[in-house]
């Protein structure tokens, strides 16, 4: 805070400021040893001829340049030393710019542009609105508030720019041919406006002109000519009114918040909404087909995953008679050879006994016959664990309808030889559950993992009637243990039956491999289900991969179309640029309203291209499960959304940094001169 009270000093003192350009080897001189005060609530005109260093003395005045030497205090303390930040705090508080060329940003309305100064300061809606309406009623336009400035006379426009200044009730306005792009009449109203804002208002106004008329009416005359000032005229030396209404300059150094940046950016989207989209079109269809490609291969996985994990538990090991001798594929030993390891029911019990072991049992499958009334058809048909082993996690098939049940005379069937036995389009079939079926066995074979050849019975097996209990969708159908046990034993020739497979489960899943190679070592063979989930997964991992790549180039092409189009959009929007940062936004605040945007579009791409491709994927899913019983391929996990929000994103963001940097790099007096 300044010391003396606030009417005693000048608003802004100049003390031997010069500023030096240097043009390729020559220095020019655009202002030599100026030194000059500004008190509140006066008019000062600087009077000139063209190159003699008006503009540039105004630049300095507002904080967007600084001199070379000499030094510029603002009430008391010098500015020449501040460093960029606190110099578009100053900007945006302590000054307020008038342009000849009006500078409104063209898409904004009368309304928009003169909240932008307030939007900057981070003012709540309500009370930006209500002081901007405030401002345009002060310079007589409220009834222009949503006109955009292309529907505006050059007069009107310059007000609207005069009240846009004002925003932020700033002590010091600097106006920079303010009436040389108007007519006279329009230029008459406008110094007169500038003139009330001084002595009415308190705010100390300095005007550069050719106007010499103008000079007249000022309180004070500077005329500058080849950088050096010739003449200051006081035209009245009473002192003017003390400002009242003004705000003094305040030091601690507040930023333009994050918010604040963020609803610039939303509204600059979506005043250009159709390229928005289109610019967002890229993303989308990269997110997309990265969605669309890895949800498939995520629900293909889940799906091939799901149907192993359904054979049984994790901790299940599958044990065929044959000596391995080659690496176990995904599907079972490759080749074998050397002699047969025969598992009989003494087998099955030193397996249940081994370290590590929870139990074990024999596996078979039986192809049946069955018949109900009138309708035949084929099922396989695999023993139910024994009880004792009911309570392993997953060991049990899971039933889509019905019931599981250990007595010896039930049966779950498979819903496809339901439907087949039911005849009919869409048969009701629960209709079966609590009926009795007859089964007329044909073949045994060993278990799923463990091969085994087909052999028929070797005694007569008449027809055996059973009650359906429940459905299973695993294709395949389920009797208890010990009924198996019983058909096995007449499938055999000899009195002591040897089984094609055992199922040995492990206490847990780190006992699965030492418990393996153990009976690997009795020389048997052996499959887990945790190695063929391993290399499901791996597979699957690359699958995924190479899925993800061919979206990742989709989004990679649409990281370019951002990057041009945000080049493009720099190039183009070089004058609001300008006008953002005489305004008092930083390089910094430029490039993070760029990046925001980018991030913004980015977003909205993604979630299009989310929409896109989980509405594709459940179509998919949609014929597929028309087609394959209720089977789904297309999944979408909670990663893959929140991995295309990100790749969304982040490509707009890192497409969007070249632009956004070259904005911020900007020199606004550069971007302001452009026409
Ligand atoms: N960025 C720059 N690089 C080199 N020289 C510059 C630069 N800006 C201004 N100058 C030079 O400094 C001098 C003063 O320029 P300035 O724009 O301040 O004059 P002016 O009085 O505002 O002119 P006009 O009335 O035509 O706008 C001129 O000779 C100009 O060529």
């Amino acid at each position: 805070m300044p010391s003396e009270p606030m009417a005693t000093l000048p608003v802004l003192a100049l003390h031997h400021v010069s500023k030096h350009y240097q043009r390729g080897t020559e220095d020019v001189v655009a202002l030599l040893d100026v030194s000059f005060e500004l008190a509140p609530g006066t008019v000062t005109v600087i009077l000139g001829p063209s190159g003699g260093g008006k503009s540039t003395l105004l630049h300095i005045l507002g904080g967007m340049d600084r001199p070379s030497e000499g030094h510029v205090d603002v009430f008391g303390q010098d500015i020449s030393t501040w460093s960029s930040d606190q110099l578009a705090q100053y900007r945006r508080e302590t000054v307020g710019f008038v342009f000849q060329a009006f500078h409104l940003i063209a898409s904004m309305t009368a309304l928009e542009n003169v909240e932008l100064p307030l939007l900057l300061a981070g003012v709540p809606t309500t009370a930006r609105r209500a002081r901007a309406l405030e401002l345009l009623k002060r310079v007589g336009l409220e009834t222009r508030a949503n006109h955009y400035p292309g529907q505006l006379s050059g007069g009107q426009a310059q007000r609207v720019a005069i009240a846009r200044a004002l925003a932020a009730n700033p002590p010091l306005i600097l106006a920079d041919e303010p009436t040389g792009n108007l007519d006279s009449a329009s230029g008459e109203d406008i110094i007169r406006l500038l003139i009330a804002l001084a002595h009415e208002d308190g705010h100390s106004v300095v005007i550069v002109t050719h106007n010499e008329e103008f000079a007249a009416r000022a309180d004070r005359v500077l005329r500058i000519r080849d950088g050096v000032l010739h003449g200051d005229l006081k035209q009245e030396e009473t002192a003017p009114m003390a400002p009242t209404a003004v705000t003094p300059l305040d030091t601690p150094l507040r930023h333009v918040k994050w918010p604040a940046l963020w609803r610039m950016a939303w509204h600059s989207l979506a005043r250009r909404l159709s390229r928005g989209i289109l610019t967002g079109l890229g993303i989308a269809i990269g997110v997309a087909a990265m969605i669309l490609l890895m949800g498939l291969g995520s629900g293909l996985k889940s799906h091939v995953v799901g149907s192993v994990v359904s054979l049984g538990p994790l901790t299940a090991i599958n044990v065929s008679p044959q000596s391995q001798t080659t690496d176990n594929g995904l599907f079972g030993p490759q080749a074998v050879v050397g002699h047969s390891q025969p598992i009989t029911s003494r087998t099955l019990l030193t397996f249940a006994h081994l370290p590590g072991s929870r139990g074990a049992y024999a596996n078979m499958t039986f192809l049946s016959g069955v018949t109900w009334r009138s309708r035949a058809t084929t099922t396989a048909l695999l023993p139910l664990p024994p009880t004792p082993l009911w309570s392993v996690n997953g060991i049990l098939p899971k039933v889509s309808a019905g019931r599981v049940s250990s007595r010896p005379a039930d049966i779950l069937l498979p819903v496809s030889v339901a439907k087949a036995l039911l005849g009919g389009k869409h048969p009701d079939i629960q209709r079966l559950i609590g009926h009795r079926v007859q089964l007329h066995l044909e073949t045994v074979s060993g278990g799923l993992f463990s091969g085994g050849g087909l052999s028929g019975p070797a005694h007569p097996v008449g027809t055996i009637s059973v009650t359906v209990t429940g459905l299973v969708n695993t294709g395949l159908g389920y009797v208890p243990y010990p009924t198996a046990l019983g058909w096995m034993r007449q499938f055999s020739s000899t009195a002591h039956v040897t089984y094609p497979g055992a199922t040995v489960l492990a206490h847990n899943l780190s006992a699965v491999n030492g418990l393996s190679s153990r009976i690997t070592k009795m020389g048997y063979s052996t499959t887990t289900l945790s190695d063929a989930l391993q290399s499901i997964n791996k597979s699957f991992r690359l699958i995924e991969l190479g899925l993800g790549a061919v979206g990742g180039i989709a989004l990679v092409v649409a990281g370019l179309m951002i990057g041009v189009v945000m080049s493009m959009s720099v190039l183009e929007r070089r004058r609001e640029i300008g006008v953002l940062r005489a305004v008092g936004a930083r390089r910094r605040d430029i490039s993070r309203l760029f990046l925001l945007e980018a991030l913004a579009i980015g977003l909205m791409g993604a979630v299009a291209g989310l929409a896109i491709g989980s509405g594709v994927g459940l179509l998919i899913n949609g014929f597929v499960s028309h087609a394959a019983a209720g089977d789904t391929i297309f999944a979408l996990p909670g990663w893959l959304i929140i991995m295309g929000l990100a790749f969304g994103g982040g490509v707009a963001v890192i497409a969007g940094a070249i632009p956004a940097s070259h904005a911020a790099s900007l020199n606004p007096i550069d971007a302001l001169r452009q026409e």
